[in-house]
């Protein structure tokens, strides 16, 4: 069976905390069987004992008795019994005890695993320039979650692998700062310091190299390495001092550096900003001009005693906010339905179409359809009476959980033109996207396009056209999912496709288009 991923859903996260009780009680298990069959051979052991009674002064005399050689073969012959019965009885107890053992801990996360929470959190960093979560808790009481040494070295470890250097020099300084407070740890400032001061290095910090290596030569004179690095950068500084007056301000001054403001400046993105809910493109006066009405979806019978809150979002393109679509109970339902078949989300390559798991989409989907429960069909019913668009074109229910640090990079629904799909249904002409949560911090859906963020509300849906009234896609229409800084975040997106929307879509939103 293939292993399950965790770190790419918080849903199946939450398994893990069972998993390891389980896996407690297993191996408790296995220790309580084992125990027992040390208690079975302690008694065969007695029992051969006390038979045996004292060993012959003269063996060749007490064999020459038949008598006591019958009695010799019956009672070894009885021991024989005993101690094949209790290794029989053993050995397959055992075995099944320590395959259960083995099984549980197969369950538990893999070094992928292990890479996919450090590189979350690599990139959650990268994004909120955040590196302690600080909650409240009911009491006021603030609590942080901070790494121990080996926590952070690990982290270190893969932004190294990962070539994120800025990361790797950030989280081994936090190791070494935390090692010099004295905080146990099975990582050994030594170790810290061999990947550090090269860092450094790299990173332009010649005076905190030489520094560090220095540190390191004093804890270790012989190593042959260090005296190398030391050298070198010596004769650099060196050079340096001496040469021109332009090579200086290349390297960084004496002064400690904030590795913050040297995370990416020039590099960023705008969906990195626009998630922090930095450069949204809206002004007062634009917003003044955004408009918020109950609709029943032009009378529909289904809708007039139950009228839903139409909120304009964005002009530039229209994106429309419908407020409460889904019920509490409704969102139970879904998330229920999809437990079981969430599974890592895909994205497709631009030329081959070949679908792959990469880290720039971390969630997990399922697809539901309308014949699944009778849920699914009435919220896409109360899709289609609202925004009047045809959903028998339109692609089943796909449901997403995200993951640690889970996001999905910015990207355009529209499907593959040279898609057989595309050719009988048509392009992914709307998004129809349901918050099934509330996300604490991060999590948002970003256009860097028009520099819009939608904050994710529970049982809310954004309704937005990725293709233009002559069937081109909207370039205006790149968007993506934030990283999940603190929380949960459950959505669903229903894709409507062109075929069947040719004398709807003009219409359905005149009134606000
Ligand atoms: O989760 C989000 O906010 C957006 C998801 C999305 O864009 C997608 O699944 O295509
Ligand atoms: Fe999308």
């Amino acid at each position: 069976a293939e292993e399950t991923e965790f770190y790419s859903s918080t849903d199946h996260m939450m398994e893990l905390l069972v998993i390891e009780r389980s896996l407690i009680q297993s191996l408790r298990d296995f220790i309580t069987a084992q125990k027992q069959c040390i208690d079975g051979f302690n008694s065969v052991v007695e029992a051969c004992e006390n038979a045996s009674g004292d060993f012959p002064e003269c063996l060749e005399k007490y064999i020459s008795n038949p008598f006591t050689a019958f009695k010799l073969v019956r009672r070894l012959r009885m021991e024989r019994n005993m101690v094949e019965q209790v290794t029989e009885t053993c050995s397959s107890y055992i075995a099944d005890f320590l395959a259960n053992v083995s099984l549980v801990s197969q369950r538990l996360p893999s070094e992928k695993d292990m890479d996919g929470v450090a590189l979350g959190l690599i990139r959650l960093q990268d994004i909120y320039r955040q590196l302690q979560i600080i909650t409240v808790d009911v009491s006021g009481q603030v609590n942080v979650t901070p790494l121990d040494p080996d926590d952070s070295f690990h982290v270190a470890m893969v932004a190294l692998q990962n070539h994120k250097f800025q990361y790797a020099l950030l989280w081994l300084q936090e190791t070494f700062r935390q090692l010099e407070d004295g905080i146990p740890a099975l990582v050994t400032r030594r170790e810290v310091l061999t990947y550090l001061g090269p860092l450094a290095f790299q990173m332009g910090n010649l005076p905190l190299a030489l520094e560090l290596t220095q540190q390191l030569q004093e804890m270790d004179p012989s190593c042959m390495q260090t005296k190398v690095h030391l050298a070198y950068y010596r004769t650099l500084r060196e050079s340096i001092r001496c040469g021109s007056q332009t090579q200086t301000p290349s390297l960084p001054s004496d002064a400690p550096v904030d590795i913050l403001t040297l995370i990416k400046p020039a590099s960023e993105t705008s969906y990195e900003s626009l998630c922090r809910g930095e450069g949204i493109k809206m002004t007062p006066r634009r917003q003044r001009t955004l408009r918020c009405r109950y609709s029943t979806g032009r009378g529909n019978p289904r809708l007039i005693y139950a009228p839903i809150k139409e909120e304009q979002e964005w002009d530039h393109p229209l994106i429309i906010r419908y407020h409460d679509l889904v019920s509490e109970r409704e969102i139970e339902t879904i998330k229920h339905l999809s437990r079981s078949k969430l599974d890592r989300a895909k994205v497709s390559d631009h030329v081959t179409g070949e679908r792959f798991s990469a880290e720039t989409r971390v969630a997990k989907s399922a697809w539901l359809a309308d014949e699944d429960n009778p849920v699914i069909s009435r919220v896409t019913q109360r899709m289609a009476d609202l925004t009047g668009l045809d959903m028998e074109a339109a692609e089943m229910l796909q449901v997403a959980n995200y993951g640690i640090g889970g996001q999905y990079e910015p990207h355009f629904d529209n499907k593959l033109t040279n898609d057989t799909d595309y050719m009988t249904r048509g392009g992914r002409i709307a998004t129809i996207l349901i918050y099934m949560s509330d996300v604490e911090v991060g999590g948002s859906t970003v256009f860097p396009d028009i520099g819009a963020a939608l904050r994710p509300y529970k049982g809310s849906a954004v309704l937005w056209y990725n293709l233009l009234q002559n069937g081109e896609e909207d370039a205006r229409t790149l968007h993506a999912a934030c990283p999940v800084f603190v929380g949960n975040k459950w959505v669903a997106n229903k894709w409507v496709r062109a075929h069947g929307q040719e004398f709807r879509r003009r219409c359905s939103l005149s009134q606000m288009d």
